[in-house]
């Protein structure tokens, strides 16, 4: 079987298209959609990220700001910081990049961030209303994984989907939307006993456990359609999915790349909750 490639680059390209496109027709009403992004420390990942961030808004025409704060700044310093933006008018998005360091709590910085400009989806109340099938924001891989199936024509309705990795960040989400996408989902995890027979058994197996190339072609049903939302740099500093892209092309019908797949999905999905929240905030949509 010749798997198909989803391009997460691809999809990517003509979403944002169609978000420049969006962002022309609303500067004609005096609109520009403004997201903050917040970076505490050096992490290298997290500087290429939040760069990729200001170029994504820099070229689909949106206000951006950058706070680049060093690694010992307070947790106070960082919440005043996120309450002066949650005021700030010509911001819609705010988004903290994480992982935080250490001497910051993560869950009270999420917590402070306003409901309606939390672009991550991460608030624990646009996490409620996720659960409860109500309208949000939501966490942009998730999304992204969704939208990367459904734009390549691919039905996710009456399909068995099963999820492997059970993270507030990936795992759940992506479980509740395919449920809603009316998926019959399994989830998986590292306790799971029979994780093969069930990841043999999916139509749609998505895997975020991040274990380099922790899925070969014999949890593959032939022709399942394979998400990789696994991002794991190796010793020789190349990027590698939790899926063996090798073993699993040769079996499954359609198949994510690493990096080219769900990655690039990211920030385009954030560019997009980005564009909603604007919106919403001039009592459109
Ligand atoms: N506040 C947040 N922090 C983090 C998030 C997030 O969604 N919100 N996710 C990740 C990092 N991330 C975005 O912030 C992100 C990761 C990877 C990619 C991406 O495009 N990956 C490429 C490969 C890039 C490379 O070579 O390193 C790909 O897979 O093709 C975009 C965004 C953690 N923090």
């Amino acid at each position: 079987m010749t798997a198909t490639i989803i391009s997460g680059k691809q999809v990517s390209e003509e979403i944002r298209k169609g978000i420049t496109e969006e962002v022309a027709q609303l500067k004609g009403q005096g609109i520009v959609p403004g997201l903050a992004v917040v970076l505490v420390g050096e992490d290298p990942a997290s500087q290429v990220y939040v760069r990729n961030k200001e170029k994504a808004c820099h070229d689909l025409g949106f206000y951006s700001e950058v706070h680049r704060l060093s690694a010992d700044t307070s947790e106070e310093e960082l919440l005043a910081l996120v309450d002066r933006l949650n005021r700030q008018m010509s911001i819609n998005g705010i988004l903290v990049q994480l992982p935080l360091p250490g001497h910051i709590d993560e869950k009270k910085v999420i917590n402070a961030i306003s409901v309606d400009k939390d672009v991550d989806g991460f608030h624990p109340v646009n996490v409620g209303n996720l659960v409860i099938g109500d309208d949000s924001l939501l966490p942009c891989t998730p999304a992204g994984v969704i939208e990367l199936i459904k734009r390549t024509g691919l039905e996710i309705s009456g399909k068995h989907a099963v999820v492997i990795g059970r993270s507030n960040i990936v795992g759940k989400p992506v479980s509740l939307l395919l449920q809603r996408e009316n998926a019959t989902v399994t989830m998986c995890h590292s306790r799971t006993a029979n994780m093969q027979e069930l990841a043999k058994q999916a139509d749609i197996l998505v895997v975020a456990i991040g274990r380099a190339n922790f899925i070969d072609a014999s949890y593959i049903k032939e022709g399942a359609v394979v998400i990789d939302v696994g991002m794991n740099r190796l010793d020789s500093g190349k990027l590698a999915g939790d899926v063996d892209f090798e073993s699993a092309k040769e079996v499954s019908g359609a198949i994510t790349p690493v990096p080219g797949g769900v990655g690039p999905m990211t920030i385009t999905m954030l560019m997009q909750n980005t564009l909603l929240s604007a919106k919403r905030a001039h009592g459109l949509n």
